[in-house]
């Protein structure tokens, strides 16, 4: 359902529909899949003329009917249509419990046939299916408006070849589209992100056919938003600061990162043209470059562009669309993008362009961001890199704007070492800073007042809340102790040939009481994982140092020790309180959500032994 939604949000975009088509890759291989958006088909003959009659906003259709109601829709004409949607959902929630078809509608479709010799969602031919074909003159809608094409497509899979994730899907999805419709910019999203703003594509169109600068211009990137985010955004999904701060700074010296989705790209520039001063992109010409051929033939043609020896002693993955074997294909690609002399824009719209789904766990969150600070990482250290590539041929700002993100994975070993050692050594007595009275002292006081200061002014003006910048800090955290530093030691170990790296997906779907926790913003803790071991460890290492350094302090009853200690018991106070939902989850929750005992067990015993090693 939610993949449909995307869809049908797209189709109905504020844009002659014979002029767009609608491509979806199912990496799944799953009949399930293709039944959907055989029924979204079928209810976007109605939702296309409803949303566009009454100007709707938005076109997915949940989220709207989640709005409030609007007076300028007639209300029998909604509940009609409403009525509808609830049909289709019922239909297609029963065949997904069900895990089949429908028998009468298996046999009506002889599209279903193919998955006939589908073994495995990892192993089968390439499925496609032209759902809509605008050629068609009886793909119209009710009023008889034509529909926009709509596309199904599960690339071939293998399991002796690579399928490079979402960047083999991508260009799958290119090749494929360039014998069907061939549209000069392609729009990307994820399954989970659907239009918000029914005039996103022309808006884009603007920047690309600005008579001045248009030509310079290879991709307008909108910012990830999220609709599933709760007031107090305990795991820092809202990616506040980055979208409302850095992009638009980025943009200042060539353009923002390409992040994904929410991005129109220049067809020509993803398959690897370079920049060049003459080249201006006549639209008018272009407009009518739809393939002629006849359906059947098509299908045969195109259907091998998506096989898996389609790329065999090609560019695709180097030079031509998005680069495999980085877990951020995204952001290496538009990095080279604009190596090749293009720059890029970011659009930040009023009305919010797309809206997407944050992770709801913590366990998703710190594993999909173990998966950006590696790709990152990987970046850096890659002949693709701001500080290899880059040199020369992007604006120096924009090299740094890359290598803060690049660096991320590294900087888990400061992290790490601040919130180890100076604790450990606040328990044995030890100093480590210069004590308040002395001179020393005050460079130290310096960074961490404009530290914080500097931060929380950041968050609060790019829209965030006291709290959420609270809770941001705690998962500033924990995303540098184990996502970072998971990403950090996975990278060396790769570079030392030991293992590959993957896109985890991350996940979508969430049992309803995980949900019901996330809206009110408990956090999720729920399973063994190794991260929340060591998040746990350190939390209770903290917690033992400063409870061992406070009492040896108050026994001494000497202000001195005090004096000396004092940065060791702020830096170690903080990271006690900002650790107090952990330990609520380590020993007093009762639900699922609560560390396991595992968790709490190992934590316990590896801290203890850090501060017996300490001590004695
Ligand atoms: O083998 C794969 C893996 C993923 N996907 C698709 O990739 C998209 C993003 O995957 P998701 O699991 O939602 O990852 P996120 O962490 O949300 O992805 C963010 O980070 C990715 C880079 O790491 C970008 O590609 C995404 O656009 C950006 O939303 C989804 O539509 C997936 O269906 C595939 O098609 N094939
Ligand atoms: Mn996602």
């Amino acid at each position: 359902m939610m993949a449909i939604n995307t869809v049908l949000s797209v189709m109905a975009y504020n844009y002659p529909t014979e002029k767009l088509s609608v491509y979806v890759s199912d990496d799944g291989g799953s009949d399930l899949t293709f039944y959907a958006l055989l029924e979204a088909s079928q209810f976007g003959k109605h939702w296309i003329p409803f949303s566009k009659k009454f100007n709707i906003e938005p076109r997915s259709p949940s989220a709207y009917f989640s709005t409030k109601s609007d007076p300028l829709v007639d209300n029998k004409v909604l509940s009609s249509i409403k009525k509808l949607y609830e049909e289709m959902e019922h239909r297609i929630e029963t065949a997904s419990k069900l895990g089949r078809i429908p028998e009468d509608i298996r046999i009506k479709y002889k599209g279903f046939s193919e998955w006939d010799s589908v073994s495995s969602p990892r192993d089968h031919q390439t499925i496609l299916q032209v759902l809509i074909d605008r050629r068609n003159p009886s793909a119209v809608d009710i009023d008889g408006v034509p529909l926009p094409t709509l596309v199904y497509l599960a690339r071939e899979k293998r399991p002796s070849h690579p399928h490079n994730f979402k960047a083999g899907a991508m260009n799958a999805l290119i090749r494929v589209s360039s014998k069907i419709s061939n549209g000069t910019i392609i729009l990307n999203v994820d399954c989970d992100m659907s239009s918000n703003n029914s005039e996103s594509v022309r808006d884009a169109l603007c920047f690309f056919m600005d008579e001045k600068q248009g030509h310079e211009i290879a991709f307008v990137q909108y910012p990830q938003c999220f609709n599933n985010l709760t007031q107090n955004d305990i795991y820092g999904g809202a990616l506040t600061v980055i979208q409302e701060m850095e992009f638009p700074g980025l943009d200042g010296f060539g353009g923002p990162l390409y992040i994904g989705t929410g991005c129109f790209h220049r067809r020509e520039t993803l398959c690897g043209r370079k920049y060049s001063e003459e080249y201006k992109f006549e639209f008018v010409k272009s407009i009518d470059n739809r393939v002629q051929e006849s359906i059947t033939e098509l299908d045969v043609q195109t259907k091998i562009l998506a096989d898996c020896t389609s790329e065999k002693g090609t560019e695709w993955g180097k030079e031509m669309g998005l680069k495999y074997g980085c877990p951020v294909e995204d952001v290496i690609t538009g990095l080279a993008i604009q190596c090749r002399g293009w720059k890029s824009v970011y659009f930040n719209p009023t009305r919010t362009g797309f809206f997407g789904i944050a992770p709801i766990t913590l366990a998703q969150t710190l594993v999909q961001h173990k998966r950006w600070s590696e790709g990152d990482f990987q970046i850096i250290l890659s002949k693709y890199g701001p500080l290899s590539q880059g040199v020369g041929r992007i604006k120096l700002g924009l090299q740094m704007g890359y290598c803060s993100y690049c660096l991320w994975a590294p900087n888990c070993l400061a992290t790490l070492y601040y919130s180890v050692i100076p604790p450990l050594f606040l328990l044995k007595g030890v100093s480590l800073f210069p004590r308040i009275s002395s001179p020393w002292f005050l460079p130290f006081a310096y960074v961490v007042i404009t530290e914080i200061t500097y931060s929380l002014i950041e968050f609060l003006l790019s829209g965030g809340t006291f709290q959420s910048w609270w809770n941001e800090q705690r998962m500033w955290m924990y995303k540098r102790t184990t996502s970072y530093f998971f990403a950090f030691t996975d990278t060396c170990f790769k570079l030392l040939g030991y293992s590959d790296s993957a896109f985890e997906i991350t996940a979508k779907v969430a049992d309803q009481d995980v949900s019901q926790r996330y809206e009110k913003d408990i956090f999720e803790f729920g399973n063994s994982s190794p991260m929340f071991t060591i998040l746990a460890t350190l939390a209770l290492l903290n917690l033992f140092s400063l409870v061992g350094g406070l009492n040896r302090i108050i026994k001494s009853r000497d202000i001195n020790d005090l004096q000396s200690m004092f940065l060791q018991i702020l830096l170690t106070g903080i990271v006690v309180i900002l650790n107090l939902p952990l330990y609520w989850g380590l020993f007093f929750r009762k639900d699922n959500g609560r560390m396991p005992t595992s968790v709490t067990v190992k934590s316990s015993v590896l801290s203890l032994t850090a501060c017996f090693l300490i001590l004695y």
